[in-house]
């Protein structure tokens, strides 16, 4: 891929249809939870990205069949066996999803992943696993490099969790936790982010036949089979942001084809964010249909629970009328890089005065200027600095290869966006 990227500008309004492949975060939890079921089972329209494609090798590397059927993956379970040595490259997912499915395996499974995976936040994942009897060598603080020893069965039963800086650690622990000898009882010990993502995997463990019930301070998942089920994938609604942002953006019309109905994807809340901000937005035939108005009003939020729509919201606040205070996202400094840094850095570089918060950002609009920014190897800054580029002349992106973390061909369809029907 190009080294830099100069993002197109563009002065008329965009009028395209776009349609997206599949969810990163149900697509894991289809392929996790396809592996410790009690049978094969079809998965439609995953996502075929690097975080997914990494999950995939990493369940294969522990006995999973894996294979592709065309556009599918078929899983075949297999017995969870170490050695094995996983590769989670940057995906949170399978940071947090496959050690609990190493625990389940027999023999030692060694996780690492790209330079940036070892600062990830991930120590309340490592204590709660400890907790539940499972013997783990990691580098002290809990992070990537680290080698979970299992034993093929983990006792589970009641547990406390620090999930403050992911929401995934506890996602992780629920998803293999029917597979524990007790189930778990796990029970927060503070904050929780990206409550949506949580609710997403509790739907899928229930389709799974799996019984998780709230608690007053989590969730309890009762040990039992996992069944075997083909899952359709929905679009991936997060990735959905920019092209629905290019209409705000533009005074254009932008339809994303296959908008689920009812979705625990944090993206199906964009219709409220664009709307707030001053979008025209209609659930029409099969879609969601996003109308700039030429206005593009401030954002007041707390993007808690949909953190990762933040780089996109934050660049449209950038173009926006008015200050913009975007607060519930300090866990974001955790995320593929600090985004709350780099976000300050790119808007400020584009002329917005920015200033962070300790849990979030104020964003000030300035008269745009050209800048070369930096990816910071982050699939979603790309995607904010796409959205800016179209009102900023002379945006520059470096190493956009980063998009292939969830969308590989993003370039291709920003393109094609631009380029569709007038
Ligand atoms: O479970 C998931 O699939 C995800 C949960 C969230 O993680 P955090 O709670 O760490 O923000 C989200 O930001 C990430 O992109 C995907
Ligand atoms: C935070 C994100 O990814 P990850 O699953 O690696 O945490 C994201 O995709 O915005």
């Amino acid at each position: 891929m190009t080294q830099v990227w100069t993002t197109p500008h563009r002065a008329t309004p965009v009028d395209a249809v776009v349609a997206l492949p599949g969810s990163k975060s149900l697509t894991a939890r289809a392929l996790v939870l396809a592996a410790l079921s009690d049978g094969p089972s079809r998965l439609v329209r995953p996502l075929r990205a690097r975080d997914t494609d990494l999950m995939a090798a990493g369940l294969r590397a522990m006995g999973t069949q894996v294979a592709e059927d065309g556009e599918d993956w078929l899983v075949i379970p297999g017995e969870l066996r170490g050695p094995a040595e996983v590769d989670a490259g940057l995906a949170g997912t399978v940071l947090r999803f496959l050690p609990p499915v190493a625990a389940l395996a027999t023999g030692p499974v060694r996780l690492d992943g790209d330079p940036r995976l070892h600062e990830r936040p991930n120590a309340g994942l490592i204590t709660a696993l400890r907790d539940l009897g499972v013997r783990i060598d990691d580098d002290g603080r809990g992070r990537a490099p680290f080698t979970v020893h299992g034993t093929g069965r983990v006792r589970g039963g009641p547990v406390t969790v620090d999930a403050s800086e992911s929401s995934q650690i506890v996602s992780g622990l629920l998803l293999a936790a029917a597979r524990f000898d007790e189930g778990i009882d796990l029970a927060l010990a503070g904050g929780l982010p990206s409550m949506p993502h949580v609710e997403m995997t509790v739907a899928a463990l229930r389709e799974h036949g799996v019984e998780v019930t709230a608690t007053e301070r989590g969730w309890r998942v009762s040990p039992g089979p996992v069944a075997a089920r083909d899952e359709v994938l929905e679009p991936d609604l997060s990735n959905a942001a920019p092209f629905l942002a290019a209409a705000l953006v533009t005074g254009g019309r932008v339809t994303v084809r296959d908008w689920p109905r009812a979705t625990t994807q944090p993206g199906g809340r964009l219709d409220v964010l664009l709307g707030a901000m001053g979008a025209q937005v209609t659930h029409v035939d099969g879609g969601l249909q996003v109308t700039g108005t030429g206005v593009i009003r401030p954002l007041v939020a707390d993007l808690g629970e949909v953190g990762e729509l933040t780089p996109v919201l934050a660049a449209l606040c950038a173009l926006a009328g008015g200050e913009s205070r975007l607060t519930g996202i300090g866990h974001l400094r955790g995320h593929e890089t600090d985004r709350l840094q780099a976000l300050d850095e790119v808007l400020t570089a584009v002329g917005a005065t920015v200033r962070q918060l300790p849990d979030g950002l104020l964003v000030t609009p300035g008269p745009g200027r050209p800048a070369r920014l930096d990816s910071y190897a982050d699939h979603r800054m790309v995607h904010a600095a796409a959205v800016l580029g179209l009102a900023v002349a002379g945006v520059e992106v470096t190493d956009p290869g980063a998009v292939s973390k969830t969308l590989p061909d993003f370039l291709q369809r920003w393109a094609a966006m631009l380029g569709g029907p007038r």
